[in-house]
């Protein structure tokens, strides 16, 4: 068990799990887009550890960049969806791969969404590590998926609670 603040923490997904994982979601990104020279965009800050592991396992030539939006306070989602870090990037007629840590509510998605239709992308896809169906409340599709998570508060692996917990390896949830 950890602390992060005033919160417990149980361990969830093994650093083993996390790698078996990863390398099957970089079999499918490299299947499907070996040959399109795809703009990865990693979605900051959760997404840094996932991000590189995708990349560094994608074989054929490839744009990497990072957009920063954050909408959590806490345990929770405000709802709102602030972009910190834009898009700095010409995306016109490209093919994107959003690289995402989780999705859950869905909000910070569809404001990626907007984004990258009005940027006049070719295609995009969202490669997400993990994802809430029961949290879940929007439209646009998740592509690939890496693991499908009940809905409970996770941190580790790059997710935080209240900017602590990225560094770790593994994955803990809420202790109840
Ligand atoms: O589907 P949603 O409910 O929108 O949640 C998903 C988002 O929440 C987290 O980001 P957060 O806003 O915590 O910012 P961070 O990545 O900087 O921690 C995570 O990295 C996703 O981007
Ligand atoms: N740390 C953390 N951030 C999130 N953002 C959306 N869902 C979560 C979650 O379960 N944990």
């Amino acid at each position: 068990m950890i602390k992060l603040h005033d919160l417990e923490f149980e361990p969830y997904i093994s650093e083993e799990e996390i790698t078996q994982v990863i390398d099957r979601i970089s079999d499918e990104v490299n299947r499907d887009f070996g040959d399109k020279t795809p703009v990865f965009i990693g979605v900051l800050n959760g997404s840094f550890m996932f991000a590189s592991e995708v990349v560094k396992r994608f074989q054929g030539d490839c744009e990497i960049s990072f957009v920063k939006l954050g909408s959590y306070k806490g345990t929770e989602s405000t709802g709102e969806v602030k972009t910190l870090l834009g898009l700095n990037q010409d995306l016109k007629d490209r093919t994107v791969v959003l690289l995402e840590d989780i999705v859950d509510t869905g909000n910070t998605l569809v404001e990626l969404d907007q984004i990258l239709k009005q940027s006049g992308v070719k295609e995009y896809k969202v490669v997400s590590l993990f994802f809430k169906p029961e949290a879940y409340k929007k439209s646009v599709p998740v592509d690939y998926i890496g693991m499908e998570i009940p809905n409970k508060f996770i941190v580790g692996y790059g997710l935080d609670y209240d900017g602590l917990g990225r560094n770790l390896t593994q994955v803990y949830k809420r202790k109840e």
